[in-house]
């Protein structure tokens, strides 16, 4: 199985991009893993959030593998506890899902058409946090999956 993250807006705080590259890093001890940045859509002087995310929307679907299980991040989705987001990854290797994509919205989150078309919407916290904020918690997720899935002692259960 690939994992991949598709996400909008740049990374621009320095102690995120540390802290992103460090845990992708670790995640890929574990498993394939790649990113994809999107370019946010600015939407002039009068952005109208419908028209950028709708925008983002699409670059976001384009960049979405045919056959893919789609995993969206949204504070309004499931809440998974990290055993139950390891179980979730473990049942995707069992069953052979080849390409499991996770994406991140733009400041004004997710159009209509992605979360139509995702498989899983995820929450992290039903606050809400930065795209830069979110790649960050759900890439340490991610990590605390496989060390959990390995029985290794991250997770100090
Ligand atoms: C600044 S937030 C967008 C907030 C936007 N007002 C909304 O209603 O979705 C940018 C992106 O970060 C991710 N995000 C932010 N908080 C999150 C949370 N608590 N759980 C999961 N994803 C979150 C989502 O993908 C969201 O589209």
């Amino acid at each position: 199985m690939k994992i991949g993250l598709i996400s909008v807006g740049k990374l621009s705080q320095a102690f995120l991009r540390d802290g992103v590259a460090e845990y992708a890093g670790r995640l890929q001890r574990y498993i394939s893993y790649n990113s994809h940045e999107l370019k946010e859509s600015k939407g002039g002087s009068k952005p109208d959030p419908k028209v950028i995310r709708e925008q983002e929307g699409e670059r976001i679907l384009a960049r979405v593998p045919d056959g893919a299980y789609l995993v969206v991040l949204d504070e309004r989705g499931r809440n998974y506890g990290s055993e139950e987001l390891a179980e979730f990854l473990g049942r995707h290797m069992l069953q052979g899902t080849g390409e499991l994509v996770f994406a991140i919205g733009g400041a004004y989150g997710l159009s209509r058409a992605v979360k139509e078309r995702a498989n899983l919407q995820l929450s992290l916290s039903a606050m809400t946090l930065t795209h830069q904020m979110a790649r960050l918690l759900l890439l340490e997720q991610l990590y605390r999956g496989f060390t959990i899935l390995r029985n290794e002692p991250y997770h100090n259960r």
